[in-house]
């Protein structure tokens, strides 16, 4: 192919090779020519062979010793990497005809605009099957760090992403996944990451450290007398949560890393299968049990309280003796539990199971915190954030709901707040996060959401999960 190319003609001519270029040489000098056409097209002259490509697929950098401009990166999949004709540490000489020899980077970035503009064909097929997700937001256009924006992929927590090159240990490259557009480009590696978490550039400063259910759907719901309590008592234990994190995050604890990419995997729920277990987790007094209200629900949680005359054990709750109680807090069998009034009140990691088991899909309302409990590939957690909305739309949804007359700024205040609180230290465990302004569309859009990941053919899950499930099998 090679000599084929460079037997044909090409417009515009190249300039003629340097006298000063001896043929010896030939290997360790190349002399490369940009030409920059009206097209979208970048031609790239390597000596007498020109071709063309819609993109290069390439990033170039000064070399320190000796002040020459040259090829960086090779992209994986891109124009360049294709060819086999340019690599990593080749010289570029000039472009347009345009010298770029004592150039300052200012003046040389505008002439290379086009090498630096990646791009990786669609159709494309990457050898490495790596898929991640990321916990943690990207802006390529506010990172100072990333030596070309242009080559950079952006991306939000939750994406999924395909990384198909790790050899550079600082800029990995990726593209979206289930995108069809997406292009290959660079992404900080998971050192990179830690490493710039930890010195607190600016764009890491802005990101988070870090979804009427379908009838045949039956869940499990704790009544809001349960979850008040466990709120009450999750209150105190908050406070002294996010004091602690405050101090992580502002250095005592500087060895703490920030959630980078989790490896995923495709996931696919056959009909034996037991459906995901759905947490729904937000602040204080969100509507979280309203939500749940209008789902249907099923088995209850556990409590050493009386029963009350309209109660029934198995319906409201299951009435446990204290010494049982007890027993299980022993046994490590509650996802969480708490004491309010002088009584026990607990989810069990037994009443989840019971319900999965029955083939019912689970419903779970925690404390963040408690994720991590049932983070594993037996329940496969599916994690939703409630989220207030802005506080003049608190003011207006929650005092228009009759029911709700006493609440005050202050209260809306703290639940804006500590729903930040919840982001920044859980946001990577989230799946979902639902902002609950009108309780109408809130709710459809759990419901939809809901609807969506039980009838979904592949969902994405930790790989963690299904090396454990095969394992098993
Ligand atoms: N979108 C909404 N619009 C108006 N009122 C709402 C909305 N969501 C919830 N509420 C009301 O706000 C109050 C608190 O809601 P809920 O009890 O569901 O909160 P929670 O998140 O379960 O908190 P807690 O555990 O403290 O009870 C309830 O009176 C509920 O009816």
């Amino acid at each position: 192919v090679h000599d084929a190319v460079a037997q044909r003609d090409f417009e515009p001519a190249l300039p003629p090779i340097p006298d000063d270029v001896l043929d010896d040489e030939e290997d360790s000098v190349k002399i490369v020519s940009l030409v920059k056409t009206k097209e979208p097209l970048v031609s790239i002259c390597f000596r007498q062979v020109k071709l063309k490509w819609s993109h290069t697929g390439a990033t170039i950098k000064r070399d320190e010793s000796t002040g020459a401009i040259v090829v960086a990166r090779i992209m994986k999949g891109g124009a360049a990497d294709k060819s086999g004709l340019i690599h990593e540490g080749d010289e570029l000489k000039e472009v347009n005809g345009v010298s770029l020899q004592h150039r300052k980077p200012k003046e040389i970035l505008p002439l290379l605009v086009s090498l630096t503009s990646i791009q990786s064909h669609s159709s494309l097929q990457y050898k490495e099957k790596l898929f991640v997700r990321a916990l943690f937001d990207y802006d390529p256009s506010e990172d100072p760090t990333i030596p070309c924006k242009d080559a950079a992929v952006a991306f939000k927590r939750g994406d999924v992403l395909q990384i198909v090159s790790t050899e550079d240990d600082t800029w990995w490259q990726a593209c979206h996944v289930g995108d069809s557009n997406s292009r290959a480009g660079l992404i900080p590696s998971q050192q990179l990451h830690e490493r710039s978490f930890h010195l607190i550039s600016p764009y890491l400063k802005k990101t988070s450290v870090h979804p009427d259910l379908i009838s045949y759907f039956l869940f499990i719901s704790f009544p809001a007398g349960l979850r008040r309590s466990f709120r009450l008592g999750r209150k105190a234990s908050w406070a002294t949560e996010a004091a602690r994190f405050r101090r992580w995050s502002t250095g005592v604890h500087g060895s703490i890393c920030p959630p980078t990419y989790i490896e995923v995997m495709r996931y696919h729920r056959e009909p034996k299968d037991r459906h995901r277990l759905v947490v729904l987790v937000g602040p204080s007094g969100v509507g979280v049990n309203e939500l749940k209200r209008s789902l249907p629900s099923s088995s209850p949680p556990d409590t050493t309280r009386e029963k009350r005359r309209q109660e029934s054990e198995g319906v409201d709750y299951h009435f446990v003796p204290v010494h049982m109680f007890e027993e299980l807090i022993l046994d490590h069998r509650f996802i969480e539990y708490g004491s309010h009034g002088g009584h026990y009140y607990g989810t069990s990691l037994d009443s989840v199971h019971r319900v999965m088991a029955e083939g019912k899909v689970c419903l779970l309302d925690v404390h963040p915190s408690k994720i991590k409990r049932v983070y594993t590939s037996e329940f496969k957690p599916y994690v939703v954030f409630v989220k207030p909305p802005c506080i003049e739309e608190l003011r207006v949804t929650r005092r228009r709901a009759k029911f709700v007359c006493d609440e005050e700024d202050e209260d809306f205040e703290d639940m804006i707040d500590m729903a930040e609180s919840m982001e920044t230290q859980y946001g990577h465990l989230f799946d979902r996060v639902i902002v609950n302004g009108d309780i109408a569309t809130a709710f459809r859009a759990l419901r939809a959401d809901l609807e969506r990941i039980y009838e979904a053919e592949i969902q994405w899950v930790p790989a963690d999960w299904t090396y454990t499930d095969s394992k098993e099998e």
